[in-house]
């Protein structure tokens, strides 16, 4: 079974992601890490994000093995990741890599933001995760601050508009929801209450496949 599941910065997919493999049994791939991963690259190497042949070449040499998910998952490598991702050929660099994690036997749980329009179209269960730029934001600060940062409010919320924007709005596979996905909105939702909605949504699918 894959398991797709998109939606904009912040909005929880990758903690219902864990939670879904866990449950089911999948293994799980955050596409995110991927495009962070080349953005963190091509600033450590010194050159800018408007570089596209230094993101594309990043984007071809990427180690999965050498990754820190710590430094990955800083506020700055997101909103880079999302200047290097709208390039179409960073893009079609990474794609084999997805493929081949979503064609495991079991199946997978892969979250991004365009797995359930053009990396696994035919996924049995999409879910588009979303709620408010507010929540989203507030929820980025909380975190920041459980890493001992002292982020600004305003400038995270300003800048999650600004991806959400960017991600939406660009050429290559913009953050859309798939016809057949599930929306699922946390905005008022707890984490345990948005895990048990995403169960319901994929025992519904089951149940419907079965029938
Ligand atoms: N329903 C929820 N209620 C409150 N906090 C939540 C909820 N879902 C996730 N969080 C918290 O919000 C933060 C962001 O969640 P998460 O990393 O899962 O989002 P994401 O969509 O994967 O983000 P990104 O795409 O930017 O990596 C985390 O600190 C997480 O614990
Ligand atoms: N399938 C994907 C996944 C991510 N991106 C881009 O990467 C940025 C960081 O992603 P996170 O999920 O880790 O926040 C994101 O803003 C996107 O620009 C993507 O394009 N496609």
């Amino acid at each position: 079974m894959i398991i797709a599941i998109d939606g904009p910065a912040a909005s929880g997919k990758g903690t219902l992601s864990k939670k879904l493999a866990a449950q089911y049994g999948l293994p799980h791939l955050d596409t995110g890490l991927l495009y962070r991963g080349v953005a963190k690259s091509v600033i450590d190497n010194g050159a800018g994000l408007q570089d596209r042949t230094a993101a594309e070449k990043a984007a071809k040499s990427l180690n999965l093995a050498s990754f820190d998910e710590i430094s990955l998952k800083s506020h700055q490598v997101g909103d880079a990741a999302s200047v290097v991702s709208a390039y179409p050929e960073v893009r079609a660099a990474l794609v084999d890599l997805q493929h081949r994690f979503a064609a495991q036997p079991k199946g997978a749980v892969i979250d991004g933001r365009d797995i359930g329009t053009v990396i696994c179209p035919n996924a049995e269960v999409k879910i588009f995760v979303t709620a408010s730029p507010e929540a989203r934001a507030e929820r980025r600060v909380l975190e920041l601050r459980g890493r001992g940062e002292a982020p600004d409010a305003a400038k995270i919320l300003a800048d999650i508009l600004a991806r959400d924007e960017r991600d939406r709005n660009r050429a290559a596979s913009p953050l859309i929801q798939a016809d057949d996905a599930h929306l699922l909105d946390t905005t008022h939702l707890s984490i345990d209450a948005a895990f048990q909605a995403a169960i319901d949504i994929v025992e519904a699918v089951r149940a419907g496949r079965r029938a």
